[in-house]
């Protein structure tokens, strides 16, 4: 048994929270919110997982420094807008060794930072026993239900890595270990990007083609960015790569597919974000793919046919029309060198 603390109550850190909390571990789930809080100590938390009743031994609080005090290993599971103001509130009473988990799914606009790099330079090097990445195509509605999960945790140190895949692994919730932290990192933040457009395509009611076309060459953007930032290629083809994809570009657990289909059907942002009541994580994400296609010189066509759809005004039909209007090309041509 472990002593984990997990920050944040949304979605994912209760769903995760509920399996640490049936495999017996001694769980803290910490929450800036006394009223969440309190409901989740009443085994409910129904603002996002409405029909779940959680186990007896998931505890919740909202004293910060009773989280920090907690855990051996904390899993940081709020949305990547909100890492960096959490490692600094931890880091005020924080005074021993860490195993640090993330399971958030974003990059850092402007700074172009992946979350374990965020979470680097705000927790003291002294407090940081590791970083593992935890990612895979896991809807916390169907993990909440125990139906059959695959994740992924990465970190270079296998030794870290194999612990958190014995701190999550039971019968419904199964991981694997990868040790290519950036590859992992990168599918799960830009598979939202692809989801989002995945939606908008299903919006303006086409069909599975325009979707399998888009989640196709989706990944081969993703992997072509990917290499070029240091990631092996065949991570892109795993869980946390074309598993998350499939997983977010065809579910409507997906909130990323959800916005991107109210953008199809012609609702602006504002009106989607203020109906979400979630994170949708793209949003940010595809402004800081944008980015980083550019530092990096790398052609990402529909994250750049996004970002002029999400920040330009660009009409969602306009934005079709230019991707299938571009110069003919190879299939492979960008992709063999990737091998
Ligand atoms: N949901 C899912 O199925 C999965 C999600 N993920 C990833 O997990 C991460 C978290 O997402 P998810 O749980 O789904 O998001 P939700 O929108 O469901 O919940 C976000 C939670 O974070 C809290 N929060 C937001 N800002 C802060 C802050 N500054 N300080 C403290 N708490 C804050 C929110 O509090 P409040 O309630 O007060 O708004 C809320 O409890 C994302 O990166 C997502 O991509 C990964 C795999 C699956
Ligand atoms: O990451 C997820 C599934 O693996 C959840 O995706 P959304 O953030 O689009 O809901």
């Amino acid at each position: 048994m472990e002593k984990v603390s997990v920050f944040g109550a949304g979605s994912w850190g209760t769903a995760l929270s509920y399996v640490l909390a049936q495999n017996n571990h001694d769980l803290l789930l910490w929450t800036h919110r006394q009223e969440q809080a309190d409901e989740i100590n009443q085994n409910t938390n129904k603002r996002y997982l409405k029909d779940t009743q959680l186990p007896e031994n998931l505890k919740a609080t909202s004293d910060l420094s009773e989280a920090v005090e907690h855990g051996d290993i904390y899993v940081l599971a709020v949305p990547t807008k909100a890492i960096r103001e959490v490692c600094q509130d931890i880091k005020k009473s924080l005074n021993r060794k860490i195993l640090f988990v993330h399971v958030s799914k974003g990059i850092e606009p402007d700074s172009l930072k992946r979350i374990s790099e965020m979470i680097r330079e705000e927790i003291p090097e002294q407090w940081i026993e590791d970083v593992v990445v935890l990612s895979g195509p896991s809807h916390a509605e169907e993990v909440v239900q125990e139906h059959p999960t695959t994740v992924t945790a990465a970190c270079e140190n296998t030794a870290a890595a194999n612990r958190i895949q014995d701190l999550f692994m039971n019968h419904y919730f199964r991981v694997y270990t990868n040790t290519d932290v950036i590859g992992v990192e990168i599918g799960g933040a830009l598979k939202n990007i692809i989801a989002l457009a995945v939606g908008i395509t299903d919006g303006l009611g086409y069909g599975d083609n325009a979707k399998a076309a888009i989640m196709t060459r989706g990944l081969a953007e993703i992997a072509r960015l990917g290499v070029k930032m240091g990631a092996t290629p065949l991570t892109f083809s795993g869980l946390t790569g074309v598993g998350d994809l499939i997983v977010t570009c065809t579910s409507v657990h997906s909130r990323n597919w959800r916005a991107g289909n109210m953008l199809g059907k012609g609702k602006s942002l504002d009106e989607v974000l203020e109906e979400m009541g979630m994170v949708v994580e793209g949003i940010r994400t595809t402004k800081a793919a944008y980015q980083l296609s550019k530092a990096y010189d790398v052609p990402m066509p529909i994250t750049s046919a996004l970002y002029a759809v999400l920040f330009d005004n660009v009409s969602t039909d306009d934005a079709v029309e230019k991707l299938m209007g571009r110069m003919k090309k190879n299939e492979m041509e960008d992709l063999i060198n990737l091998l």
